[in-house]
């Protein structure tokens, strides 16, 4: 296990209305307020219409869950209809913004430069990018995954300095392991890991690289997640289907407990 403090980050996609949002907030509220869950960080990615709803929760009562956005415009403004830009995350307190997701790839065409374009905006924006990267299952089973995978991190990273990419979460999220069940091995997960941490090396330095956590994110459960956590490289999840029922994210969150 590293010495990185977790991020365990539960991301909702498109569920929970902001009615929902607060009920689920307050139930992991409740289930986490004890001194135990400081070793882990939590956090919740809503959809956009919930997050005044979860800031107001979380500011008015001084809950240490963090929460963020599922994407970002790559621009500040303008005539961008149906659009989120970076000032009014930031202006709801966000902390972080996932970036680059599979769901957004796939579904609406991000490539490399538009991922790269919306890094940038989280950056100037004061909002932490939780970067998503992984293969589909055919460049897997063409033996491809970490060629593939580093393609993505190095297209992501274009230009970033090591000021700011220093503060990055990057979260492993093999297209084929999520929300079907099929979780990628433990050892499968960390052989990325491992090396999109050299890769971070390579690009930057060893201290960013060992400083940066490195998520894996894929068919996540209270029944893997330790198993997946014991590995080095490896400093949380991102959780999709298992996040949305409260219990079982707060089992996966205290993991270290099994
Ligand atoms: O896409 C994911 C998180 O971003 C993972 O989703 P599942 O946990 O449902 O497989």
């Amino acid at each position: 296990m590293s010495t990185r403090t977790p991020l365990m980050a539960g991301n909702w996609k498109m569920n929970l209305n902001h009615l929902e949002a607060i009920a689920h907030v307050q139930k992991l509220a409740f289930a986490l307020a004890d001194k135990d869950y400081d070793a882990v960080e939590v956090a919740v990615l809503p959809p956009f219409t919930d997050l005044r709803s979860v800031q107001t929760l979380v500011d008015g009562d001084k809950l240490k869950i963090k929460y963020g956005a599922q994407d970002i415009s790559a621009h500040d403004s303008g005539a961008y209809t149906g659009e989120i830009s970076g000032p009014m995350l930031a202006k709801l307190k966000c902390t972080y913004v996932a970036i680059g997701h599979s769901e957004r790839r796939q579904y609406h065409h991000e490539t490399d430069e538009i991922v790269n374009a919306k890094i940038k905006a989280a950056y100037r924006n004061g909002l932490t990018p939780i970067l998503c990267v992984g293969e589909e299952e055919s460049v897997r089973e063409a033996g491809r995954h970490v060629e593939h995978t580093l393609a993505q991190v190095d297209g992501a990273l274009k230009e970033i300095p090591a000021e700011q990419a220093e503060s990055i979460v990057i979260a492993y999220e093999p297209v084929w392991a999520i929300g079907t069940g099929k979780v990628c091995g433990a050892d499968d997960a960390q052989e990325v890991c491992g090396a999109i941490r050299g890769r971070l090396a390579e690009l930057y330095s060893q201290e960013l690289a060992d400083a940066v956590r490195i998520q894996y994110g894929g068919s996540v459960k209270s029944g893997n997640v330790a198993e997946i956590m014991a590995k080095p490289d490896i400093d949380g999840a991102l959780i999709g289907g298992a996040a949305l029922d409260a219990d079982e994210f707060v089992k996966i969150v205290r993991f270290r407990d099994q």
